[in-house]
C-alpha cells in the first residue's frame, strides 16, 4: 500500500434513499481509448477514435504521444477541429501519425496502460525518450517488459531497477522477431509487446512463459484491434498454439473506430442496483465485446441480480438479496475491488480467487480491501491468490483509497447502505472516470419526472 494522506478530502458517500431507479450513461472505456491510440499513432494514414474516454489515463497517453510528434487534435464535430490540449469536451480524437521522435519526456502517472503500452512504441523513435510517473509507478511491474524489449533490438537505460524511470534510446527501427516473457504479473506485457510488433522488422512472436497469466480478455481485446487495424495476428484462441502470440511484420489502416462504454466502471452503478434492491440501465451495452466488464452480467447474476441486455441497455435489477459467491476473478481482476464491496454486504461468505497479482495493481488492492473493509467492522481475510469475505454488520467510517480509482467506487457502494462512510480522496477516480463525483448522485436522484402539463386556467 501506498502511504496514506490524511490531509486528502473525504467524500461522504451518499446513503441511497431506497432501491436506485436509474438510467447511467457510462463514458467510454480506458483499455480500448488507449489502445486505439497506439493502434492510431502506429498508421499509415490519420483515424478517429470516437466518444474516446477522457481521464487522467487517456489523457497522460495522448500527451505522451503528442510528446513524440503525433498529432491527436480534439474536435467538436467531424467538420470543425480545435488543435491544442485536450479537455474533457469534443466528440472524437483525431489521430495524424507521424515517425516518432525524440528527445521527449513521457509522464506516466499510475496508468499500467501509459507504463507498458508506451515504451515498444518509444522503441520505433529517434531519439532518446524518458518516461517517469507517480511514486507507485516506479514498483509496479516493468523488468519483464524491459527484458523483452531489450531481446527485440532496443536499448534502454533503467539504472539496473528494473522499472521506472527510465529511458528508451530508440534508432528509428527494432529488430523484433521471437521472444519470451513471463507475464504472470500483468498482461499488459502482452498487448504491449503485440500493439507496436506489426511495425518491427521481422514484427514479433510473443511466448508467455511462467505463472498464469491474468486479464485474457485484455489480450484478446489487444488481438481484436490489432485485426481491425488490419494486422495479420496468429493467436491461441484463433487456434494457434497455447501462449504464444504472432504479429506479422506490416502498415497498419487508419481506423475510424467508436469506443464502447468502459463496461468495469458501469460495475458501481449496477452494483448500486444490487444492493439497494433498485434498477440500473446503462445504455450502449455492446451485444459482443471484449472488454472483462462483460462478465459482470454472470457475476451480479450468481449474486443475486437478473440482467437483462436489450435495445435499451443493460439493465441489472436486484431481488432484494446478495448473495455471496464463490469465483475465479483471474481474468477479471479490475473488477475484483467492486465485487468485494457488494460480497461484504451479501447474506453469506465469498472467496475470490486468481487475483494475487492485483497486489501489484495501483496498490494493493488485496491489503487495502482487507484493511478498509475490517476497519469498518467486517471480517475479510487475505488468502495467498484473493480474499475470503465473511459478511459482517458493517458500520461508518473513513474509507482510505490509496490513489486507486476502484477502492473510491467501491466505497461508494458500501455508502449506498452502510451509513456514514467517508470517502478518502474521491477525486482519484479521476485515472478512469472523472465524472464520477457528480454521475453518482444523479444516478440517486433516478429518472428526472416527466413534465406536469400546465393548469389552464
Ligand atoms: O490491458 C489493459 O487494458 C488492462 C489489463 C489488466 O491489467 P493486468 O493484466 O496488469 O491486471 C487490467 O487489470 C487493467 O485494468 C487494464
Ligand atoms: C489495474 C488497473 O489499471 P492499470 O491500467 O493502471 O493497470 C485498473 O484500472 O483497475
Amino acid at each position: 500500500m501506498t502511504e496514506r494522506s490524511e490531509s486528502l478530502a473525504f467524500w461522504p458517500a451518499p446513503p441511497a434513499p431506497g432501491g436506485v431507479d436509474a438510467t447511467v450513461t457510462v463514458p467510454g472505456s480506458k483499455s480500448l481509448t488507449n489502445r486505439a491510440l497506439i493502434l492510431a499513432s502506429l498508421a499509415a494514414e490519420p483515424g478517429w477514435l470516437r466518444r474516446p474516454l477522457r481521464s487522467r489515463d487517456t489523457l497522460l497517453m495522448a500527451d505522451g504521444l503528442r510528446a513524440l510528434g503525433i498529432g491527436i487534435e480534439e474536435t467538436v464535430s467531424s467538420s470543425a477541429t480545435v488543435s491544442g490540449a485536450p479537455g474533457l469536451h469534443g466528440e472524437a480524437w483525431r489521430v495524424i501519425p507521424a515517425a516518432p521522435a525524440g528527445p521527449a519526456a513521457v509522464d506516466v502517472g499510475n496508468a499500467g496502460t501509459v507504463m507498458r503500452f508506451l515504451p515498444p512504441l518509444a522503441a520505433l523513435a529517434e531519439g532518446p525518450v524518458t518516461f517517469d510517473g507517480d511514486p507507485r509507478s516506479h514498483e509496479r511491474p516493468l523488468s519483464g517488459l524491459i527484458g523483452a524489449l531489450r531481446a527485440l533490438g532496443a536499448r534502454i537505460d533503467d539504472g539496473g531497477r528494473g522499472a521506472l524511470p527510465l529511458t528508451v534510446h530508440g534508432t528509428g527501427t527494432v529488430d523484433g522477431g521471437p521472444v519470451t516473457v513471463d507475464a504472470s504479473a500483468s498482461s499488459q506485457y502482452i498487448s504491449a509487446l503485440l500493439l507496436s510488433g506489426a511495425r518491427y522488422n521481422q514484427g514479433v512472436e510473443v511466448r508467455h512463459s511462467g505463472g498464469r497469466l491474468p486479464s485474457l480478455p485484455h489480450i484478446r481485446m489487444t488481438v481484436d484491434l490489432l485485426r481491425r487495424a488490419g494486422a495479420q495476428v496468429d493467436a491461441p484462441e484463433s487456434g494457434g498454439e497455447p501462449g504464444v502470440w504472432r504479429v506479422a511484420p506490416g502498415a497498419l489502416l487508419g481506423r475510424d473506430l467508436e469506443i464502447e462504454p468502459d463496461l468495469s466502471n458501469a460495475q458501481p452503478f449496477l452494483a448500486a442496483a444490487l444492493v439497494t434492491g433498485g434498477t440500473v440501465t446503462v445504455p450502449g451495452w455492446p451485444r459482443r465485446t471484449t472488454q472483462p466488464g462483460d462478465r459482470l452480467r454472470e457475476i451480479f447474476t450468481a449474486m443475486g441480480g437478473t440482467c437483462v441486455l436489450d435495445e435499451h441497455g443493460l439493465t441489472l435489477t436486484g431481488g432484494g438479496r446478495v448473495l455471496g459467491i464463490d469465483a475465479d476473478l483471474g481474468d477479471v481482476g479490475e473488477l475484483a475491488p467492486g465485487i468485494a464491496a457488494v460480497a461484504a454486504l451479501a447474506e453469506g461468505e465469498s472467496v475470490l480467487r486468481g487475483i494475487g497479482h492485483l497486489r501489484l495493481h495501483e496498490t494493493d488492492r488485496l491489503a487495502a480491501l482487507s484493511r478498509e473493509l475490517n476497519a469498518l467492522g467486517g471480517e475479510v481475510t487475505e488468502t495467498e491468490d484473493g480474499l475470503r469475505i465473511r459478511p459482517r454488520p458493517l458500520h461508518g467510517g473513513v474509507f482510505h483509497t490509496y490513489q486507486d480509482h476502484r477502492l473510491a467506487t467501491a466505497a461508494a457502494v458500501l455508502g449506498l447502505v452502510v451509513k456514514d462512510i467517508l470517502v478518502e480522496n474521491v477525486a482519484t477516480t479521476a485515472k478512469t472516470l472523472p465524472e464520477f463525483p457528480e454521475l453518482w448522485p444523479e444516478m440517486l436522484r433516478g429518472p428526472v419526472p416527466a413534465a406536469r402539463p400546465v393548469a389552464r386556467a
